[in-house]
Protein backbone atom coordinates (compact mmCIF):
# COMPACT_ATOMS: atom_id res chain seq x y z
CA UNK A 1 0.00 0.00 0.00
CA UNK A 2 1.12 3.44 -0.52
CA UNK A 3 0.24 6.66 1.24
CA UNK A 4 0.14 10.37 0.20
CA UNK A 5 -0.70 12.99 2.97
CA UNK A 6 -2.68 15.98 2.40
CA UNK A 7 -1.93 18.60 5.18
CA UNK A 8 -3.17 22.19 4.96
CA UNK A 9 -3.36 24.84 7.67
CA UNK A 10 -6.64 23.55 9.15
CA UNK A 11 -6.18 19.27 8.64
CA UNK A 12 -4.25 16.23 7.86
CA UNK A 13 -5.45 13.44 6.15
CA UNK A 14 -4.35 10.20 4.54
CA UNK A 15 -4.74 9.02 1.05
CA UNK A 16 -3.72 4.80 0.65
CA UNK A 17 -3.72 3.24 -2.06
CA UNK A 18 -3.47 -0.40 -2.83
CA UNK A 19 -5.46 -3.43 -3.94
CA UNK A 20 -7.81 -4.79 -1.52
CA UNK A 21 -8.12 -2.34 0.99
CA UNK A 22 -12.05 -2.81 1.27
CA UNK A 23 -11.21 -5.89 3.06
CA UNK A 24 -9.20 -3.99 5.74
CA UNK A 25 -11.20 -1.11 6.66
CA UNK A 26 -10.24 -1.42 10.78
CA UNK A 27 -6.70 -0.42 9.69
CA UNK A 28 -8.52 3.01 8.61
CA UNK A 29 -10.62 4.12 11.50
CA UNK A 30 -8.85 5.41 14.47
CA UNK A 31 -12.10 6.56 16.89
CA UNK A 32 -14.65 4.46 18.37
CA UNK A 33 -17.51 6.23 15.77
CA UNK A 34 -21.08 5.41 17.57
CA UNK A 35 -22.76 4.39 14.29
CA UNK A 36 -21.11 4.18 10.36
CA UNK A 37 -23.57 4.63 7.92
CA UNK A 38 -22.40 3.64 4.31
CA UNK A 39 -23.72 5.78 1.31
CA UNK A 40 -23.18 3.95 -2.38
CA UNK A 41 -25.26 3.78 -5.47
CA UNK A 42 -26.24 1.45 -7.33
CA UNK A 43 -24.08 -0.46 -9.35
CA UNK A 44 -21.34 0.14 -6.56
CA UNK A 45 -23.39 -1.95 -3.96
CA UNK A 46 -23.75 -5.85 -5.40
CA UNK A 47 -20.19 -5.44 -6.52
CA UNK A 48 -18.09 -3.78 -3.49
CA UNK A 49 -20.87 -3.22 -0.48
CA UNK A 50 -20.80 -7.09 1.13
CA UNK A 51 -16.94 -6.77 1.85
CA UNK A 52 -17.12 -3.34 3.54
CA UNK A 53 -19.98 -4.60 5.22
CA UNK A 54 -17.97 -7.51 6.44
CA UNK A 55 -14.79 -5.89 7.37
CA UNK A 56 -16.82 -3.07 9.79
CA UNK A 57 -19.50 -5.26 10.82
CA UNK A 58 -17.52 -7.30 13.97
CA UNK A 59 -16.54 -3.79 15.03
CA UNK A 60 -19.01 -1.15 14.62
CA UNK A 61 -23.09 -0.67 14.02
CA UNK A 62 -23.35 0.07 10.54
CA UNK A 63 -25.85 0.95 8.13
CA UNK A 64 -26.39 2.23 4.24
CA UNK A 65 -28.17 3.60 1.88
CA UNK A 66 -28.03 3.23 -1.92
CA UNK A 67 -28.75 5.87 -4.53
CA UNK A 68 -29.47 5.21 -8.32
CA UNK A 69 -26.34 5.08 -10.57
CA UNK A 70 -25.98 8.87 -11.99
CA UNK A 71 -25.00 12.35 -12.04
CA UNK A 72 -28.66 13.05 -11.59
CA UNK A 73 -29.15 11.26 -8.21
CA UNK A 74 -26.25 14.40 -6.88
CA UNK A 75 -29.32 16.50 -6.19
CA UNK A 76 -31.50 18.13 -3.61
CA UNK A 77 -34.10 15.74 -3.29
CA UNK A 78 -31.92 12.97 -2.93
CA UNK A 79 -29.45 14.85 -0.22
CA UNK A 80 -32.92 15.24 1.61
CA UNK A 81 -33.80 11.99 1.31
CA UNK A 82 -30.78 10.64 2.96
CA UNK A 83 -30.47 13.28 5.43
CA UNK A 84 -34.03 11.66 6.80
CA UNK A 85 -32.58 8.09 6.54
CA UNK A 86 -29.67 9.65 8.20
CA UNK A 87 -31.58 10.94 11.14
CA UNK A 88 -33.92 7.96 10.89
CA UNK A 89 -30.76 5.58 11.66
CA UNK A 90 -29.90 7.39 14.93
CA UNK A 91 -26.95 8.99 14.13
CA UNK A 92 -25.01 11.33 16.07
CA UNK A 93 -22.57 13.62 15.78
CA UNK A 94 -19.98 10.95 16.90
CA UNK A 95 -21.36 8.82 13.82
CA UNK A 96 -19.32 8.32 10.64
CA UNK A 97 -19.95 8.33 6.97
CA UNK A 98 -18.50 6.45 4.32
CA UNK A 99 -19.12 7.73 0.82
CA UNK A 100 -18.92 4.43 -1.38
CA UNK A 101 -18.22 4.76 -4.90
CA UNK A 102 -17.08 7.27 -7.74
CA UNK A 103 -17.27 10.98 -7.83
CA UNK A 104 -21.37 11.03 -7.69
CA UNK A 105 -21.26 9.54 -4.54
CA UNK A 106 -18.48 10.98 -3.34
CA UNK A 107 -19.80 14.80 -3.57
CA UNK A 108 -23.28 13.55 -2.74
CA UNK A 109 -22.23 11.44 0.79
CA UNK A 110 -19.10 14.89 1.81
CA UNK A 111 -22.50 17.37 1.44
CA UNK A 112 -24.45 14.77 3.18
CA UNK A 113 -21.53 14.49 5.50
CA UNK A 114 -20.59 18.33 5.70
CA UNK A 115 -24.21 19.13 6.59
CA UNK A 116 -25.74 16.71 9.33
CA UNK A 117 -25.47 18.35 12.39
CA UNK A 118 -23.70 21.04 11.20
CA UNK A 119 -20.58 18.82 10.26
CA UNK A 120 -19.84 15.03 11.07
CA UNK A 121 -16.92 12.25 9.96
CA UNK A 122 -16.77 11.15 6.73
CA UNK A 123 -14.11 8.54 4.39
CA UNK A 124 -14.21 8.55 1.12
CA UNK A 125 -13.64 4.98 -0.61
CA UNK A 126 -13.40 5.95 -4.20
CA UNK A 127 -13.97 3.14 -6.92
CA UNK A 128 -13.58 5.04 -10.20
CA UNK A 129 -10.09 6.60 -11.82
CA UNK A 130 -11.88 9.99 -11.81
CA UNK A 131 -12.38 10.04 -8.29
CA UNK A 132 -8.36 10.09 -7.71
CA UNK A 133 -9.71 13.89 -7.91
CA UNK A 134 -13.11 13.98 -6.46
CA UNK A 135 -11.87 11.66 -3.25
CA UNK A 136 -9.13 14.25 -2.80
CA UNK A 137 -8.93 17.76 -1.41
CA UNK A 138 -12.26 18.41 0.17
CA UNK A 139 -15.20 19.59 -2.07
CA UNK A 140 -18.02 18.37 -1.64
CA UNK A 141 -21.47 19.41 -3.37
CA UNK A 142 -24.89 18.64 -5.06
CA UNK A 143 -25.83 20.42 -8.18
CA UNK A 144 -28.63 22.84 -9.16
CA UNK A 145 -30.35 22.51 -12.18
CA UNK A 146 -28.38 26.19 -13.20
CA UNK A 147 -24.93 24.85 -12.51
CA UNK A 148 -22.79 22.24 -11.55
CA UNK A 149 -22.10 22.01 -7.61
CA UNK A 150 -23.44 25.09 -6.99
CA UNK A 151 -24.53 24.35 -3.38
CA UNK A 152 -21.70 22.75 -1.60
CA UNK A 153 -19.00 22.98 0.58
CA UNK A 154 -14.83 22.41 1.61
CA UNK A 155 -14.72 19.65 3.93
CA UNK A 156 -12.07 17.44 4.06
CA UNK A 157 -12.61 13.75 4.92
CA UNK A 158 -10.75 11.56 7.31
CA UNK A 159 -9.34 9.76 4.98
CA UNK A 160 -9.16 8.59 1.66
CA UNK A 161 -9.03 4.72 1.28
CA UNK A 162 -9.09 3.62 -2.49
CA UNK A 163 -8.87 -0.01 -3.09
CA UNK A 164 -7.27 0.03 -6.51
CA UNK A 165 -8.99 -3.89 -6.74
CA UNK A 166 -12.37 -1.72 -7.84
CA UNK A 167 -11.40 -0.39 -11.08
CA UNK A 168 -11.36 -3.38 -12.89
CA UNK A 169 -15.04 -3.40 -12.81
CA UNK A 170 -15.16 0.32 -14.20
CA UNK A 171 -16.65 0.43 -17.92
CA UNK A 172 -14.57 2.04 -20.49
CA UNK A 173 -17.01 4.72 -20.99
CA UNK A 174 -15.99 5.75 -17.04
CA UNK A 175 -11.93 4.81 -17.69
CA UNK A 176 -12.08 7.51 -20.21
CA UNK A 177 -13.75 9.87 -18.24
CA UNK A 178 -11.51 8.94 -15.42
CA UNK A 179 -8.36 9.54 -17.61
CA UNK A 180 -9.84 13.07 -18.74
CA UNK A 181 -9.18 14.40 -15.10
CA UNK A 182 -5.63 12.78 -14.81
CA UNK A 183 -5.45 14.41 -18.01
CA UNK A 184 -6.36 17.46 -16.63
CA UNK A 185 -3.52 17.22 -13.89
CA UNK A 186 -0.86 16.52 -16.42
CA UNK A 187 -1.74 19.13 -18.45
CA UNK A 188 -1.58 21.86 -15.44
CA UNK A 189 1.28 20.28 -14.29
CA UNK A 190 4.17 19.46 -16.62
CA UNK A 191 4.86 18.41 -20.52
CA UNK A 192 6.93 14.53 -19.45
CA UNK A 193 3.50 13.80 -17.63
CA UNK A 194 1.56 14.48 -20.61
CA UNK A 195 3.92 12.49 -22.97
CA UNK A 196 3.27 9.55 -20.51
CA UNK A 197 -0.22 9.54 -21.31
CA UNK A 198 -0.21 10.36 -24.64
CA UNK A 199 1.07 6.68 -24.71
CA UNK A 200 -1.86 4.94 -22.99
CA UNK A 201 -4.11 3.41 -25.60
CA UNK A 202 -7.28 3.21 -23.36
CA UNK A 203 -9.29 0.63 -25.59
CA UNK A 204 -7.06 -2.27 -24.70
CA UNK A 205 -6.85 -3.21 -21.37
CA UNK A 206 -5.02 -1.14 -19.01
CA UNK A 207 -1.51 -1.85 -17.22
CA UNK A 208 -2.17 -1.96 -14.02
CA UNK A 209 1.38 -0.26 -13.22
CA UNK A 210 0.89 2.82 -15.52
CA UNK A 211 -2.29 3.11 -14.38
CA UNK A 212 -1.17 3.08 -10.42
CA UNK A 213 1.35 5.40 -11.57
CA UNK A 214 -0.75 7.78 -13.44
CA UNK A 215 -3.24 7.94 -10.88
CA UNK A 216 -0.43 8.61 -7.84
CA UNK A 217 0.97 11.42 -10.12
CA UNK A 218 -2.54 12.56 -10.44
CA UNK A 219 -3.33 12.38 -6.68
CA UNK A 220 0.06 14.28 -6.12
CA UNK A 221 -0.69 17.14 -8.79
CA UNK A 222 -3.88 17.99 -6.82
CA UNK A 223 -2.75 17.10 -3.28
CA UNK A 224 -0.03 19.72 -3.53
CA UNK A 225 -2.10 22.55 -5.07
CA UNK A 226 -4.69 21.61 -2.30
CA UNK A 227 -1.96 22.39 0.69
CA UNK A 228 -1.28 25.65 -0.49
CA UNK A 229 -5.23 26.46 -1.13
CA UNK A 230 -7.64 24.49 0.16
CA UNK A 231 -10.50 27.14 -0.43
CA UNK A 232 -9.75 28.16 -3.70
CA UNK A 233 -8.63 31.81 -3.39
CA UNK A 234 -5.62 31.52 -5.53
CA UNK A 235 -4.58 28.52 -7.21
CA UNK A 236 -6.68 26.02 -6.84
CA UNK A 237 -8.42 27.87 -9.65
CA UNK A 238 -6.06 25.56 -11.76
CA UNK A 239 -8.02 22.50 -10.78
CA UNK A 240 -10.64 23.80 -12.82
CA UNK A 241 -8.83 23.89 -16.31
CA UNK A 242 -11.43 22.47 -19.11
CA UNK A 243 -14.39 22.72 -16.04
CA UNK A 244 -16.02 26.36 -17.54
CA UNK A 245 -16.82 24.70 -20.79
CA UNK A 246 -17.15 21.48 -19.25
CA UNK A 247 -19.49 22.08 -16.40
CA UNK A 248 -21.83 24.54 -18.37
CA UNK A 249 -22.07 21.51 -21.10
CA UNK A 250 -23.15 19.20 -18.61
CA UNK A 251 -25.65 21.60 -17.26
CA UNK A 252 -27.01 22.72 -20.57
CA UNK A 253 -26.87 19.06 -21.78
CA UNK A 254 -28.67 17.71 -18.86
CA UNK A 255 -26.45 15.93 -16.01
CA UNK A 256 -25.72 12.42 -17.39
CA UNK A 257 -26.19 13.01 -21.25
CA UNK A 258 -22.15 13.89 -21.45
CA UNK A 259 -19.94 11.95 -17.95
CA UNK A 260 -17.87 14.63 -16.47
CA UNK A 261 -14.54 13.53 -18.29
CA UNK A 262 -16.33 13.94 -21.32
CA UNK A 263 -17.26 17.41 -20.76
CA UNK A 264 -13.92 18.49 -19.34
CA UNK A 265 -12.14 16.86 -22.36
CA UNK A 266 -14.19 19.64 -24.71
CA UNK A 267 -13.60 22.07 -22.05
CA UNK A 268 -10.00 21.72 -22.37
CA UNK A 269 -9.73 21.72 -25.60
CA UNK A 270 -11.72 24.52 -25.84
CA UNK A 271 -9.38 26.33 -23.22
CA UNK A 272 -6.02 25.56 -25.23
CA UNK A 273 -8.02 26.93 -28.23
CA UNK A 274 -8.72 30.51 -26.01
CA UNK A 275 -5.34 30.26 -24.22
CA UNK A 276 -3.58 29.83 -27.98
CA UNK A 277 -5.24 33.09 -29.07
CA UNK A 278 -5.02 34.72 -25.60
CA UNK A 279 -1.33 34.54 -25.74
CA UNK A 280 -0.41 34.45 -29.28
CA UNK A 281 1.10 30.62 -28.55
CA UNK A 282 1.30 27.37 -29.54
CA UNK A 283 -0.14 24.64 -27.53
CA UNK A 284 -0.61 20.70 -28.44
CA UNK A 285 -4.45 20.94 -29.20
CA UNK A 286 -3.25 18.61 -32.14
CA UNK A 287 -1.84 15.98 -29.82
CA UNK A 288 -4.87 16.46 -27.11
CA UNK A 289 -7.40 16.43 -30.13
CA UNK A 290 -5.74 13.21 -31.31
CA UNK A 291 -5.23 11.14 -28.46
CA UNK A 292 -9.01 11.91 -27.48
CA UNK A 293 -10.42 10.60 -31.03
CA UNK A 294 -7.79 7.14 -31.04
CA UNK A 295 -9.28 6.55 -27.53
CA UNK A 296 -12.98 7.30 -28.68
CA UNK A 297 -13.82 10.31 -26.28
CA UNK A 298 -17.38 11.74 -28.16
CA UNK A 299 -16.03 15.23 -29.10
CA UNK A 300 -19.12 16.21 -31.34
CA UNK A 301 -21.73 18.36 -30.15
CA UNK A 302 -25.24 18.69 -31.13
CA UNK A 303 -25.49 21.14 -33.85
CA UNK A 304 -28.48 22.97 -32.05
CA UNK A 305 -26.30 23.64 -29.01
CA UNK A 306 -26.75 27.36 -28.22
CA UNK A 307 -24.07 29.68 -27.66
CA UNK A 308 -25.62 32.63 -25.56
CA UNK A 309 -26.72 29.28 -23.40
CA UNK A 310 -23.57 28.29 -22.63
CA UNK A 311 -21.95 31.88 -21.99
CA UNK A 312 -25.02 32.34 -20.01
CA UNK A 313 -23.99 29.03 -17.98
CA UNK A 314 -20.20 29.77 -18.23
CA UNK A 315 -20.88 33.11 -16.14
CA UNK A 316 -22.56 30.96 -13.17
CA UNK A 317 -19.52 29.30 -12.48
CA UNK A 318 -17.90 29.79 -9.53
CA UNK A 319 -15.18 31.69 -10.69
CA UNK A 320 -16.83 33.97 -12.59
CA UNK A 321 -16.49 37.58 -11.31
CA UNK A 322 -19.30 40.48 -11.98
CA UNK A 323 -20.36 38.13 -14.74
CA UNK A 324 -17.34 38.04 -16.07
CA UNK A 325 -16.29 34.82 -17.27
CA UNK A 326 -13.06 33.62 -15.98
CA UNK A 327 -11.45 30.79 -17.53
CA UNK A 328 -8.23 29.00 -16.48
CA UNK A 329 -5.54 29.12 -19.38
CA UNK A 330 -2.22 27.74 -20.42
CA UNK A 331 0.50 30.10 -21.49
CA UNK A 332 2.14 26.97 -21.86
CA UNK A 333 2.06 23.44 -21.03
CA UNK A 334 2.39 23.22 -17.38
CA UNK A 335 1.98 27.17 -16.96
CA UNK A 336 -1.84 27.64 -15.86
CA UNK A 337 -3.34 31.18 -15.09
CA UNK A 338 -6.59 32.26 -14.63
CA UNK A 339 -7.79 34.57 -16.88
CA UNK A 340 -10.76 37.35 -17.50
CA UNK A 341 -12.61 36.95 -21.14
CA UNK A 342 -14.13 39.33 -22.22
CA UNK A 343 -17.91 38.07 -23.85
CA UNK A 344 -17.19 39.50 -27.29
CA UNK A 345 -14.08 37.29 -27.73
CA UNK A 346 -15.39 34.36 -25.96
CA UNK A 347 -18.96 34.37 -28.08
CA UNK A 348 -16.38 34.51 -31.60
CA UNK A 349 -13.73 31.74 -29.93
CA UNK A 350 -16.93 29.53 -28.84
CA UNK A 351 -18.63 29.71 -32.25
CA UNK A 352 -15.52 29.17 -34.20
CA UNK A 353 -14.74 26.18 -31.76
CA UNK A 354 -17.90 24.44 -32.35
CA UNK A 355 -18.03 24.63 -36.07
CA UNK A 356 -14.71 23.18 -36.23
CA UNK A 357 -15.54 20.32 -33.64
CA UNK A 358 -18.76 19.79 -36.63
CA UNK A 359 -16.69 20.18 -39.24
CA UNK A 360 -13.92 17.57 -38.22
N1 LIG B 1 -15.10 17.00 -5.53
C1 LIG B 1 -14.22 17.08 -6.51
O1 LIG B 1 -13.11 17.60 -6.36
C2 LIG B 1 -14.57 16.49 -7.84
C3 LIG B 1 -13.55 16.29 -8.79
C4 LIG B 1 -13.89 15.72 -10.00
C5 LIG B 1 -15.19 15.32 -10.25
N2 LIG B 1 -16.14 15.51 -9.30
C6 LIG B 1 -17.51 15.01 -9.51
O2 LIG B 1 -17.44 13.60 -9.61
C7 LIG B 1 -18.56 13.14 -10.36
C8 LIG B 1 -18.09 12.16 -11.41
O3 LIG B 1 -17.49 11.06 -10.76
P1 LIG B 1 -17.40 9.63 -11.49
O4 LIG B 1 -16.94 9.80 -12.86
O5 LIG B 1 -16.68 8.72 -10.58
O6 LIG B 1 -18.94 9.27 -11.65
P2 LIG B 1 -19.91 8.29 -10.87
O7 LIG B 1 -19.70 8.31 -9.43
O8 LIG B 1 -21.27 8.62 -11.38
O9 LIG B 1 -19.45 6.85 -11.42
C9 LIG B 1 -19.53 6.58 -12.78
C10 LIG B 1 -20.28 5.26 -13.05
O10 LIG B 1 -19.45 4.17 -12.68
C11 LIG B 1 -20.14 3.32 -11.77
N3 LIG B 1 -19.12 2.75 -10.91
C12 LIG B 1 -18.45 3.37 -9.91
N4 LIG B 1 -17.48 2.57 -9.43
C13 LIG B 1 -17.57 1.41 -10.12
C14 LIG B 1 -16.82 0.22 -10.11
N5 LIG B 1 -15.75 0.07 -9.33
N6 LIG B 1 -17.19 -0.79 -10.96
C15 LIG B 1 -18.23 -0.62 -11.82
N7 LIG B 1 -18.95 0.51 -11.90
C16 LIG B 1 -18.62 1.52 -11.06
C17 LIG B 1 -21.15 4.20 -11.12
O11 LIG B 1 -22.22 3.46 -10.60
C18 LIG B 1 -21.57 5.10 -12.27
O12 LIG B 1 -22.51 4.46 -13.07
C19 LIG B 1 -19.21 14.36 -10.96
O13 LIG B 1 -20.35 14.67 -10.21
C20 LIG B 1 -18.17 15.44 -10.79
O14 LIG B 1 -18.74 16.71 -10.70
C21 LIG B 1 -15.84 16.08 -8.11
O1 LIG C 1 -10.71 20.20 -6.77
C1 LIG C 1 -10.89 21.18 -7.48
O2 LIG C 1 -10.70 22.33 -7.09
C2 LIG C 1 -11.39 20.98 -8.85
O3 LIG C 1 -11.70 21.96 -9.54
C3 LIG C 1 -11.47 19.59 -9.35
C4 LIG C 1 -12.51 19.38 -10.44
O4 LIG C 1 -12.07 18.26 -11.20
C5 LIG C 1 -13.89 19.03 -9.94
O5 LIG C 1 -14.72 18.72 -11.02
C6 LIG C 1 -14.56 20.03 -9.01
O6 LIG C 1 -15.72 19.47 -8.46
C7 LIG C 1 -14.95 21.30 -9.69
O7 LIG C 1 -15.20 22.23 -8.73
P1 LIG C 1 -16.17 23.47 -8.92
O8 LIG C 1 -15.77 24.36 -7.81
O9 LIG C 1 -15.91 24.05 -10.27
O10 LIG C 1 -17.55 22.95 -8.79
ZN1 LIG D 1 -13.60 17.69 -12.57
Amino acid sequence: MDSISVKTSTNEYAVSIGPGLRFQMERFINKSYSKIFIITDSNVEPLYLPDVLQSLEPSFPVNYTVVPAGESSKSARVYFDIITEVIQSGLDRDSLIIALGGGMVGDLAGFVAATFMRGIDFIQMPTTILAHDSSVGGKVAINHPEGKNLIGSFYPPQAVVYDVDTLHTIPLMEIRSGYAEIVKHSFIHDQPFWEDIEEVDLTKPLLDDQLMNHLFRGIQVKANIVELDEKESNIRQYLNFGHTLGHALESELGYGKLTHGEAVAIGMLFAIKVSEAHFHTELPYQSLFEWLKRNHYPIALPPTINVNNLINRMKKDKKAKKQSVQMVLLRELGEPITESIEDFTLIGLLEQFLRELVDR
